[in-house]
């Protein structure tokens, strides 16, 4: 039995400026009870600039919503501007941060050794690294995208100790799922994060695989999330457009509901 708690993280990608931040982190939290955080951990990863405001509203109100970022940089701090670092997105109490998302990799040229050293900056500040691994349309035809997969999820780790990747999360979000309204079938994605778990094994042991959490992105909504959530090997979401809508979201971190409605 599986004693991994799921995650439901939103994504919000370039959306939603400061104001619009507050005010949907507050629809959220009046659509959720406790009963949904003790059941699912809930998280939004917004822009850098939305950060200050949602933490003073989090932490102001007694939120049990959790936030983070999208990106960090690999560098502690110095002449690299544009970038914010891991010791800043500590400082703002950020519980996790994406890295290594199939948009930075496609247009910022991350490769998988980037994507390791931000994951190995976040979890020097306590933040959890979201780390993302997925294949392009091409690679899933081939039939090569469990091979793709695992091989990506061996580079984005690259240096962790087994302690740092338990402490970590992993996603797998195939691109050509991702705001396609092209859904992962459950079977699809199960195949993938089930690979991506045993190679943990192998790389470390039972426990690592056992402890770590492996999320599944790609056009997650309300009306999916019950089917992909009852698969062995996927302990959550990451959630980009449906995010954006807060009944939606609910709908999502409810995912039960819709289990129990269907049986
Ligand atoms: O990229 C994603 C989350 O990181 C998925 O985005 P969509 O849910 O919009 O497909």
């Amino acid at each position: 039995m599986t004693e991994r708690k799921p995650l439901m993280a939103g994504n919000w990608k370039m959306n939603l400026n400061h104001f619009e931040a507050m005010k949907h982190v507050q629809e959220l939290a009046f659509s959720l009870n406790d009963k949904d955080f003790d059941a699912v951990d809930v998280a939004v990863l917004v822009p850098f600039t939305d950060l200050r405001s949602v933490q003073t509203l989090v932490q102001g109100d007694k939120l049990r919503i959790r936030y983070g970022a999208q990106d960090v940089s690999e560098h502690a701090s110095g002449a690299y501007t544009g970038d914010i670092s891991a010791a800043m997105l500590g400082k703002l109490d950020c519980a996790y941060v994406v890295v290594g998302h199939s948009e930075r990799r496609q247009y910022h040229g991350e490769t998988d050794a980037l994507v390791a050293a931000k994951a190995l900056a976040a979890l020097k500040h306590g933040i959890t690294p979201i780390v993302c691994v997925g294949e392009h349309l091409d690679v899933r035809k081939s039939g090569e995208h469990v091979a793709h997969c695992v091989e990506q999820t061996r580079g984005s780790l690259a240096g962790l100790s087994a302690d740092q990747v338990k402490a970590s999360v992993i996603a797998y979000e195939p691109v050509w799922a991702i705001g396609t309204g092209e859904v992962a079938t459950p079977e699809d994605a199960q195949e993938v994060c089930a690979a991506i778990r045993a190679e943990l094994a192998s790389l470390f042991d039972e426990s690592v695989a056992a402890a770590t959490k492996i999320l599944y992105g790609g056009s997650v909504k309300g009306a999916n999330a019950a089917e992909l959530m009852a698969q062995a090997d996927i302990d959550g979401a990451l959630v980009g457009g449906a995010s954006l809508d807060a009944a939606d979201f609910t709908r999502i971190i409810r995912y039960r509901d819709a289990a129990v409605a269907a049986s």
